[in-house]
């Protein structure tokens, strides 16, 4: 039961029903239901990491700093599509949840959003995280994570619209540096999109990586490719296997 003072602090109208709905595909159904299994392959773990979606005219998104696998539908955050990415203020939300805060990945997500994405995870895998480390020697706007001749690249696209890689293609992932925000990454993150136009991922230096697709079913599947290479990767390397031929 809210307090008098979170009844002050509500708005008039929340918007609920933009979270309640019986069918499991809704978005503030997955979103919860996606986070648990997230957790328990060590992608959300210590409320780190979590996804957003879009559906129509709407964006759903996770509050922030909660354990995202004990997330409930009605703790989901609405906005309106398209949404100004800045300033990320209170009002722009069409519901909002008492007591939360919108996830800090929020600007993250709009800007896949933004890049034609249906549904965008953030995942702290330890997998991505030691990716980018084995690669710390490359510094700047090259930085990349490249794989090659591994059946497992036929599950990211090449590109928008132009098929899926080949098993003789190379891989690349873009990495950024981390910030002390995660706010602060969204620039980073345009500037690889805009500098690698067919990725569908950016790997972020000691702290994870952002994965988007067309939609649900696409950014999930890639996201799992993506994280069996980057498993893949480490492994070959502490036998002192290359993974680029
Ligand atoms: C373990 S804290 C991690 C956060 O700082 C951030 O990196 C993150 O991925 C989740 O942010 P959140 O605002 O909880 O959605
Ligand atoms: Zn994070």
């Amino acid at each position: 039961m809210a307090s008098a003072q979170d009844q002050a602090v509500a708005p008039a109208n929340n918007n609920d029903y933009l979270v309640q709905s019986d069918d499991p595909e809704h978005p503030a159904n997955l979103i919860p239901e996606l986070c648990r299994k997230f957790y328990n392959w060590g992608w959300v773990t210590g409320t780190g990491g979590g996804t957003s979606i879009r559906h129509g005219d709407h964006i759903f998104i996770a509050p922030s700093g909660v354990q995202k696998e004990l997330m409930k539908s009605e703790n989901i955050f609405v906005l309106q599509w398209p949404t100004k990415k800045y300033p990320a203020e209170e009002r722009n939300y069409i519901r909002r949840p008492l007591k939360l805060n919108p996830s800090a990945c929020t600007p993250l997500f709009l800007t896949a959003f933004e890049h034609g994405a249906g549904c965008c995870i953030h995942t702290h895998s330890q997998w991505a995280v030691l990716v980018t480390l084995l690669v710390e020697r490359e510094k700047g706007p090259d930085a990349c994570f490249e794989i090659s001749t591994i059946e497992q690249i036929k599950g990211i696209p090449r590109g928008k619209g132009k098929g899926m890689l080949g098993y003789h293609d190379t891989l690349r992932i873009p990495i950024i540096e981390n910030t002390a925000f995660e706010e602060d990454l969204t620039s980073g993150l345009e500037a690889a999109m805009n500098k690698y136009p067919d990725t569908y991922a950016v790997l972020v230096r000691r702290h994870g990586i952002y994965v988007w697709g067309d939609n649900v079913a696409k950014a999930k599947t890639q996201c799992e490719s993506l994280d069996y290479l980057f498993q893949l990767a480490v492994e070959m390397h502490k036998l002192g296997l290359p993974w680029v031929k």
